[in-house]
């Protein structure tokens, strides 16, 4: 991995916003997965949830987007573990939902961690979700059209979001607040692509990097690449033997 190239990876990492994050319930449309996860890495969002409606959604949204590999995807088997799971780490979930009950998105304080859930094109946010969430929000609409397209909601309400963090000051800073393990996985998998796939295919525990993002392999990882025969000449030319 370049200098540059590290440098960069690791002024994104710390401007990630591990307690920012979206729910998909039942979205289907490609277009609409990789346009919220696009927006979701524009805004610093680290991970976003889903719950698919088909089983083959989950290969369909692993290969959709570019933005995919920057951005983490967790997916739930139904809205109450999705919702639970984020309530455990703290976050409030707010549900958009066209009600004349939900408040307007903007008067929303998005400094506090916060999930927020959004619906399916056709049918929009399932009741159990609404029943679970703390609060309802809706993006005003006054013209003839009932909806907003909802990878366009997903942005108008993240870009509010990312305003008041910018103002907060939650984006000045120089360190991650993602974990340890995680930042060694990703400067591995994005740093060191071809690597990594070696590793995934070869069931093989990652590396440890350096504070450059070199690859420092002990004996054990360096041992388990042997018996597994790995010869590809860009692994051995990343690997700095200790
Ligand atoms: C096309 S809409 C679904 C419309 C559906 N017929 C309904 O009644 O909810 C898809 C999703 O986009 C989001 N959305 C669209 N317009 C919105 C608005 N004005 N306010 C809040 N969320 C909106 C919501 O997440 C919604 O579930």
């Amino acid at each position: 991995m370049t200098p540059d190239r590290f440098q960069r990876i690791h002024q994104v990492l710390a401007t990630r916003q591990p307690d920012l994050t979206v729910c998909m319930e039942e979205v289907h449309k490609p277009n609409n997965v990789s346009a919220i996860i696009r927006t979701a890495d524009a805004v610093g969002v680290h991970k976003v949830h889903a719950v698919w409606p088909k089983e083959a959604m989950k290969v369909l949204s692993h290969t959709s987007a570019g933005a995919r590999n920057w951005v983490e995807l967790e997916t739930h088997t139904t809205m109450v573990n999705a919702i639970s799971a984020l309530k455990a780490q703290g976050m409030q979930v707010l549900a958009t939902n066209l009600s004349t009950t939900a408040v307007d998105f903007r008067e929303i304080d998005y400094t506090k961690p916060t999930a927020i859930i959004l619906g399916g094109e056709k049918n929009g946010i399932t009741a159990e979700a609404l029943a679970l969430a703390d609060q309802d929000i809706i993006i005003p609409m006054v013209g003839m059209v009932q909806s907003l397209n909802v990878s366009v909601a997903s942005a108008l309400i993240l870009y509010e979001a990312q305003r008041q963090r910018q103002n907060a000051g939650m984006y000045d800073r120089t360190t991650t607040l993602l974990d340890d393990n995680v930042v060694n996985r990703i400067l591995f998998e994005r740093g060191h692509p071809v690597l990594a796939n070696v590793a995934k295919q070869k069931n093989l525990p990652y590396p440890q990097l350096d504070d450059q993002g070199q690859i420092v392999a002990d004996e054990q990882w360096w041992a388990a690449m042997q018996a597994k025969k790995i010869k590809h000449p860009v692994a051995a030319s990343e690997i700095k033997k200790d």
